[in-house]
């Protein structure tokens, strides 16, 4: 199991479990797929008798594959036993990491399966309570390295050394010279203004978006001075991650959506990238809180390509947990703010009254995504509305050798034109009203909002506009047609097209 490491573990006083100590089976006995594992006062004895007929079976591994087969020893045999059989064939096609016994960066779903009860045998990835026995427990971190088990658990792709080598580093140091110009995001959370604690800035194409951005556009509730140019490698990465980040999406929907369809309200057409944060952490304690980003401009189920670059930090992704399971408000009386985009920042110091967000987050657990130099991320449709994100500060880092303790992260995003700020609503106080996603009542969840959005902007209380957005399947906002017809559409320059 070593592509999944639980890395806060729970200690156990239960008689029925021998102390164990530091070794292997302690930390498998304190897995959270544990829970669902029935039988378990016998689970030691099963892990015994699995490694007394499979002696090169890892104590770990051995737990993995009882829990995938449903704690049954004879179901988990006959699999070890069809492994070896097939590793022993010259011609096998298997790669030798599919068969538990080996070591690091296994796959944990090329390996898992799942018994039912006739007693067939199905790859884990198929069977229907593959996400069930993710689910982490309070305080709980669970690391994955593997590709398959990234795309598995959690709505993101990633593809590691992604560039080639000379090109991750010249934009690199491009990026490191321009975070010279980078500031601190400052927001409104509760009633204090706080500061992102991470730099950045927003690049996009042409000097006309420019502008339209610093006099048009309002991000996290203010308009922003921090605006530049792209620059001529993020301008010609971008075409690489436009072509990676399209076949990413047409594998997620064949493979992972309903039907293989893409998901409603998602767009249809190819994603192409027109805007940038590059954000820069510069040193260990440097980091985002979790949040959502921001869907007004992106609109719904938007797809972002995330390169990182420099030092690697830990990705962590969470479920936004339905609120009315733990307490029934209304969406239209929506005065918290929830932290959205880059301007978001640690509530660490915040009183527990103050962040029942952050409450639920502990709750629910997390699932933690290595993100070395040169690896793109990709945050699939169902990613800003169903999960949230955050770069956790690190306890210690490894310098990389031309960026230091520094890291840095180019998130390409696809501004649609069907959003330019132009034709969104406004509310009361006159101000661009913010896209959100309903998901706190179970009868309008799903269902998209304007608000107010002034509550989270420093000086400003927000007037508590609200009104629901309607999309058309494809994402477009119903004044779009009418746009269309007119001929008086807004059209954004692509990365690419612009130079
Ligand atoms: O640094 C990262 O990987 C994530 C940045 C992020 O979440 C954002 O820019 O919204
Ligand atoms: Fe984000």
């Amino acid at each position: 199991m070593d592509a999944f490491i639980l890395k806060k573990r729970r200690r156990r006083s239960s008689s029925s479990i021998p102390e164990t100590g530091e070794g292997p089976l302690a930390k498998a006995l304190d897995s959270p797929l544990q829970r669902d594992f029935p039988g378990e006062d016998s689970t030691d004895i099963k892990i015994a008798i699995l490694l007394s007929i499979f002696p090169e079976l890892k104590q770990e591994n051995a737990l993995d594959l009882l829990v995938s087969c449903d704690g049954s020893v004879e179901a988990a045999s006959e699999l070890l036993r069809s492994e070896s059989s097939k590793q022993r064939l010259p011609c096998s096609k298997r790669r030798a990491t599919t068969v538990p016994s080996l070591g690091a960066q296994t796959s944990l779903s090329s390996h898992v399966v799942h018994k039912a009860k006739d007693g067939s045998i199905t790859p884990f990835s198929a069977s229907p309570t593959r996400r069930k026995m993710l689910h982490t427990k309070k305080g709980q971190t669970l690391h994955l390295y593997s590709p398959d088990d990234i795309a598995a658990y959690t709505p993101c792709t990633i593809i590691h050394n992604f560039l080639p080598p000379e090109q991750a580093n010249a934009l690199l140091i491009e990026l490191l010279a321009e975070s010279r110009h980078f500031s601190r995001y400052e927001f409104q959370l509760f009633n204090r203004t706080v500061k992102s604690p991470h730099t950045g800035s927003l690049y996009v194409s042409t000097p006309e978006e420019h502008r339209q951005h610093t006099a048009e556009y309002r991000h996290g509730g203010t308009y922003q001075s921090n605006i530049r140019q792209a620059t001529p490698e993020l301008r010609s990465v971008s075409r690489k991650v436009q072509s990676a980040v399209n076949e990413a999406i047409q594998n997620r929907i064949r493979n992972f959506y309903p039907n293989g369809q893409k998901l409603r309200y998602q767009s249809p057409k190819e994603w192409h990238p027109n805007a940038a944060f590059v954000n820069c952490y510069d040193g260990p304690a440097e980091n985002v809180g979790y949040h959502s980003d921001d869907l007004t401009y992106l609109g719904p189920h938007p797809v972002i390509g995330s390169l990182s670059l420099g030092v690697e930090r830990e990705f962590r992704v969470r479920r936004s947990m339905p609120r009315d399971v733990e307490e029934d408000d209304d969406d239209s009386n929506h005065t918290q703010p929830v932290a959205q985009g880059p301007e978001v920042s640690s509530v660490k110091s915040l009183s527990q009254s103050q962040k029942p967000s952050v409450a639920r987050a502990d709750a629910q657990g997390q699932i933690s995504i290595h993100l070395p130099h040169n690896s793109l991320l990709v945050m699939h449709a169902e990613m800003q509305e169903e999960w949230k994100h955050s770069i956790a500060p690190a306890q210690t880092i490894s310098p990389h050798p031309i960026a230091g303790n520094r890291r840095i992260n180019v998130t390409y995003r696809w501004y649609r034109d069907t959003l330019h700020p132009r034709d969104t609503p406004r509310c009361r106080c006159g101000e661009h009203a913010i896209l959100r996603c309903a998901h706190r009542k179970q009868e309008t969840r799903g269902r998209y909002m304007w608000m107010c959005h002034a509550g989270s902007t420093p000086g400003k209380e927000s007037c508590s506009f609200f009104q629901w957005a309607e999309f058309d399947d494809d994402g477009n906002p119903v004044w779009a047609h009418k746009q269309q017809q007119e001929k008086n559409a807004i059209t954004l320059a692509n990365f690419n097209s612009s130079q």
